[in-house]
């Protein structure tokens, strides 16, 4: 029975960069490895259908933080079964973002604290009605606000298929983003985290398997 590891960052952070790091370096010293993004785009109809409101469809559903917090919990809950097979053939399966996502982008945009009503929330839904995983530990990237706006903007620039959505449009709410993931991060909300970049992420995550 393998550990669930979650990476979680800001948009342009680096995430899918590091999370591919950590695969290279699992290979290389025989820790078997799985690893999956959320949202799960092109598997679940509702990432489909969150990822096209913050572009700007299905009318004014990407104004409620609930209704899209309750897409992305879906997309993890039909994820599920397939969490907890990856776990039990694996030693590490890695999220390339998780539930915390869903608590710290919910809370930025209804200013609340980790102690606030959509935290508990999240939590409650997810991990208590959903049954999803724990994860053993989340890591957050220390990538800040002003350098992964940066990259988003970059990689937007070099790939029409990235264009910015919403959230990615919204500085100050990036900067709330940050903010909130700091102050998870601090309580250690549902299970240990650790705040790392480079090359001492990658080694936290496989310190954690070896
Ligand atoms: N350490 C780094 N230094 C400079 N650029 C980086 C670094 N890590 C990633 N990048 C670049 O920043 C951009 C965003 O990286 P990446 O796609 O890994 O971020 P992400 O956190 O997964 O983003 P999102 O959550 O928005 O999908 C990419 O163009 C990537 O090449
Ligand atoms: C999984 C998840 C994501 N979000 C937010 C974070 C991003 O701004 C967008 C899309 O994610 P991507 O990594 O840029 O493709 O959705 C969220 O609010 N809650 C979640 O659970």
């Amino acid at each position: 029975m393998g550990i669930l590891v979650a990476i979680e960052g800001l948009d342009g952070a680096g995430k899918n960069t590091i999370v591919g790091r950590i695969r290279e370096q699992a290979q290389h010293r025989g820790i078997t490895l799985e690893t999956v993004a959320f949202p799960s785009y092109g598997r679940h109809v509702t990432a489909d259908i969150a990822a096209e409101a913050l572009h700007g469809r299905h009318g004014d559903l990407s104004q409620s933080a609930y209704a899209m917090a309750m897409l992305f919990a879906l997309d993890r809950r039909e994820a599920a079964d397939d969490l907890r097979a990856a776990l039990a053939r694996n030693d590490l399966l890695l999220c390339d973002r998780y539930v915390a996502s869903n608590a710290a982008y919910s809370a930025a945009r209804l200013h609340q604290g980790p102690d606030g009503e959509v935290v508990d929330w999240v939590g409650d839904l997810e991990f208590g009605r959903f049954g999803l995983p724990l994860p053993a530990h989340q890591l957050l990237l220390g990538v800040p606000p002003e350098i992964a706006i940066d990259r988003a903007a970059g990689r937007a620039a070099a790939d029409a298929t990235r264009a910015k959505d919403a959230y990615e449009r919204d500085a100050d709410l990036q900067s709330r983003v940050w903010r909130a993931y700091l102050d998870l991060a601090r309580v250690q909300w549902m299970s240990p985290w650790t705040v790392a970049d480079g090359d001492d992420a990658v080694e936290q995550v496989l310190a954690l398997v070896a």
